[in-house]
């Protein structure tokens, strides 16, 4: 069993970023530049972006964090994409999921420029991957796939079974698995909450990719020896021997699964570690894009 370190890689992807980033600058006097904004404080969400925050200047990036209270209207959150998307300082744009009940999330998304959808969830984005087109790719999917690929992971023929189909993981992560690409060349199944006989169908999987959200959720006996196994599930769980009152758990009963596992990401210290990476290349993309 192989452990795939999100902090190996993530570390690799940013060392690379940071090396274009000066070139960039010394050749467009460009600094990429991303925009966050968080509505609300919500705990979890406060952490992801202050760690965006911190890497964006890591890598030599400036970055700006817009917030709003978690009352604030439509209006008012579309009129800051609007001035994000003319503000031709800034190459990147996140609006930071999930957003509260009253707010419309797809006209938000609608809203962002695709040239600096960062996020790659605008519906151009999701088109434009679909197709095979050069586009901006979900942070978590594209960070998964440069794991891969940094492992030199052969995928081609693999079953992978995806376990959640939502816009932001579990469907681009699909679509991308299997595409004739490297990574890819797989073939998929979608699984989600009505999916019968669950267990069966990971049973099959050379791939496993675990995204549903429920801590624990894929046991040993629903994995088959030797598989590779991506956990991006991301659960506070209420534990009183840390010093935050809760530790981070995956959807892999890793403990269990790892033996089994030919390659296996751990939580935290996997995916997660990715989606920031991921993050930071599409930034740097939109960077190169502004100055074409
Ligand atoms: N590491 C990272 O960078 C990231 C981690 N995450 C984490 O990944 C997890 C998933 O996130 P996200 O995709 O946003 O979650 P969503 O809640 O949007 O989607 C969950 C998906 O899992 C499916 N599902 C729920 N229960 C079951 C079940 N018992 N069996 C099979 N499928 C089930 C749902 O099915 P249905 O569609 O039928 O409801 C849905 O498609 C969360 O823990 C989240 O925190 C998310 C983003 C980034
Ligand atoms: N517009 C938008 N874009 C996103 O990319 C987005 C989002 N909304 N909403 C929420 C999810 C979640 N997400 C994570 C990012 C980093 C870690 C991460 O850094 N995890 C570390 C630390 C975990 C911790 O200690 O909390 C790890 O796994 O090692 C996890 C999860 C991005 N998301």
């Amino acid at each position: 069993m192989e452990i795939l370190s999100g902090k190996i890689v993530a570390e690799a992807v940013k060392t690379q970023i940071t090396a274009d980033t000066i070139l960039h600058k010394n050749n467009t006097g460009i600094t990429p530049h991303l925009a966050a904004i968080l509505i609300g404080n919500d705990g979890a969400s406060e952490t992801y972006v202050a760690s965006k925050i911190k890497n964006c200047a890591d890598v030599g990036f400036k970055s700006t964090l817009i917030r709003f209270d978690g009352d604030a209207s439509q209006a008012a959150i579309e009129a800051a994409i609007v001035q994000l998307n003319n503000d031709t300082a800034v190459h990147g744009i996140l609006v930071q999921l999930p957003l509260p009940k009253h707010i419309n999330e797809q006209q938000i998304i609608n809203l962002i420029n695709p040239l600096k959808d960062v996020d790659g969830f605008h519906p151009i984005s999701i088109g434009n991957m679909v197709l095979g087109n050069a586009s901006f790719i979900p942070a978590t999917p594209y960070g998964i796939m440069l794991m891969l690929k940094h492992y030199g992971i052969d995928t081609v023929g693999k079953h992978a079974v995806v376990i959640g189909r939502s816009n932001i993981v579990g469907r681009p992560m699909s679509i991308l698995l299997s595409q004739a690409t490297n990574p890819g060349n797989c073939t998929v199944t979608l699984c989600h909450s009505k999916t019968q006989n669950l267990k069966a169908i990971c049973k099959e999987a050379d791939i496993v990719i675990a995204a549903l959200g429920i801590p624990g959720f894929l046991k040993a006996d629903m994995v088959k020896e030797g598989a590779i196994i991506i956990d991006v599930g991301i659960t506070r769980v209420a534990d009183s021997s840390k010093k935050t009152g809760f530790a981070i758990k995956g959807d892999v009963d890793f403990d269990a699964v790892a033996p089994k596992a030919s390659f296996i990401t751990p939580v935290p210290g996997g995916v997660g570690l990715m989606t920031i990476a991921a993050l930071l290349t599409n930034t740097l993309t939109a960077a190169k894009l502004a100055a074409q």
